[in-house]
């Protein structure tokens, strides 16, 4: 099957289609028992991302299950920082760790070897892109810098990001550096994955909902629009879905700022916003992960508000977040089912 036949690719190419397309964020992961397996098996959760047997099997896992419209790598954002030599761990119970990075740092990060330690996950994409069925669209991925960034200057995850916050105010230079080396190395590491098979990439800006106005244009904003120039500029008619959590009215020039071909979500998005955002292009999202831990009557109303709002418009169906640990793996074949129209 060719590539434009794919649903996600037609909604990123502005047409709408009926029913929308679908996919979560972080659908392979702790809710599914068929991946708590493979993680044992794996050790770390390093090795996991970096060993492709595994990461093949935990890409595959939810389409298996569900027969989702797309099949995103499994990876993390953080494996860019790791192969940026700043010895990344993730510790069970901890969330990832790393080494904290300082202005001095940050002027001597090397870049070299930097795509070498990511041809595992390469060799991922291209495996996946022979495993999949011909109608499943492949998505790649990476954080987008202000987020990654965030990591790499606590050391590990903050509720509030004060540390790259405090950061960007008192060394704006270096700070800037750090977000352009970043989006340098985010666009390669893309342009990679689109060359092994990637239909379409999403750039994870998770963080974005703890910047001021000013600080969003130029810490999320401008990292993003040179990301995806870059990748557009190398690989023409590549797809990009930037996804801004937290990122509320600050979202509405964001699609033509960015150059991004849809803009994902998150659930505290109006939906009457949301169909305003869609008249300018395609939109992802937006269901409150809860929804789906809570499941019957909650999950069901947050569906059809979606579909009622957004449906008509070119959409793809997502959560507003990641999917949780706690989500029963039943109420996600419910999702699927309505979302699809089919009755029980
Ligand atoms: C901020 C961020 C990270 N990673 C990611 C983001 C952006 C999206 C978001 O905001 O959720 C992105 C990500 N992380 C993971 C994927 C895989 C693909 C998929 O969506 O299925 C993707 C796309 C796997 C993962 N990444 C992680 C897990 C859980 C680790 C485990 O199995 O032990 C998975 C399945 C670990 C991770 N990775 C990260 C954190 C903070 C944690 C710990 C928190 C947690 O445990 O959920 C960083």
């Amino acid at each position: 099957m060719s590539g434009s036949e794919r649903k996600i690719l037609e909604v990123l190419n502005g047409r709408t289609v009926t029913p929308p397309p679908i996919w979560l964020m972080r659908q392979a992961g702790r809710y599914l028992p068929e991946y708590r397996k493979t993680r044992a098996e794996a050790g770390s959760f390093l090795d996991l991302c970096y060993t492709p047997d595994f990461a093949v099997e935990v890409t595959l896992q939810p389409i298996r299950r569900y027969g989702f419209d797309a099949a995103i790598l499994f990876s993390d954002i953080l494996v860019i920082p790791d192969a940026l030599k700043r010895n990344v761990r993730f510790t069970e119970g901890h969330g990832p760790q790393m080494d904290p990075i300082d202005a001095d740092g940050i002027r001597n990060l090397a870049a070299d070897g930097f795509m070498a330690h990511l041809e595992p996950v390469i060799e991922t994409v291209r495996r996946l892109r022979r495993e999949l069925p011909g109608e499943t669209t492949l998505l790649g991925f990476c954080g987008a810098p202000w987020t990654v960034a965030t990591y790499m200057i606590a050391g590990h995850g903050t509720p509030d990001q004060a540390p790259a916050r405090l950061f960007a105010y008192r060394d704006p230079e270096a700070f800037d550096h750090l977000l352009d080396l970043l989006a340098d190395m985010s666009a390669t590491y893309l342009v990679a994955q689109i060359d092994a098979g990637a239909d379409a990439v999403q750039i994870f800006d998770s963080w974005a909902g703890v910047l001021g106005e000013e600080e969003f244009d130029r810490y999320c904003t401008r990292p993003m629009a040179r990301i995806i120039a870059s990748v557009k500029a190398q690989r023409p008619g590549a797809r990009v879905i930037a996804f801004a959590k937290g990122a509320g009215l600050l979202l509405k020039d964001y699609r033509q700022k960015t150059g991004a071909d849809a803009i994902g979500l998150d659930w505290t998005v109006p939906l009457s916003f949301a169909a305003e955002l869609q008249k300018d292009g395609p939109v992802q999202g937006n269901l409150d992960p809860m929804r789906v831990v809570a499941g019957g009557r909650a999950l069901e109303e947050g569906i059809d508000r979606i579909l009622d709002k957004l449906g008509h418009g070119p959409l793809i169906f997502n959560l507003g977040h990641g999917i949780t640990p706690q989500a029963d793996p039943e109420n996600v074949t419910a999702l699927v089912r309505r979302v699809r129209g089919m009755k029980d």
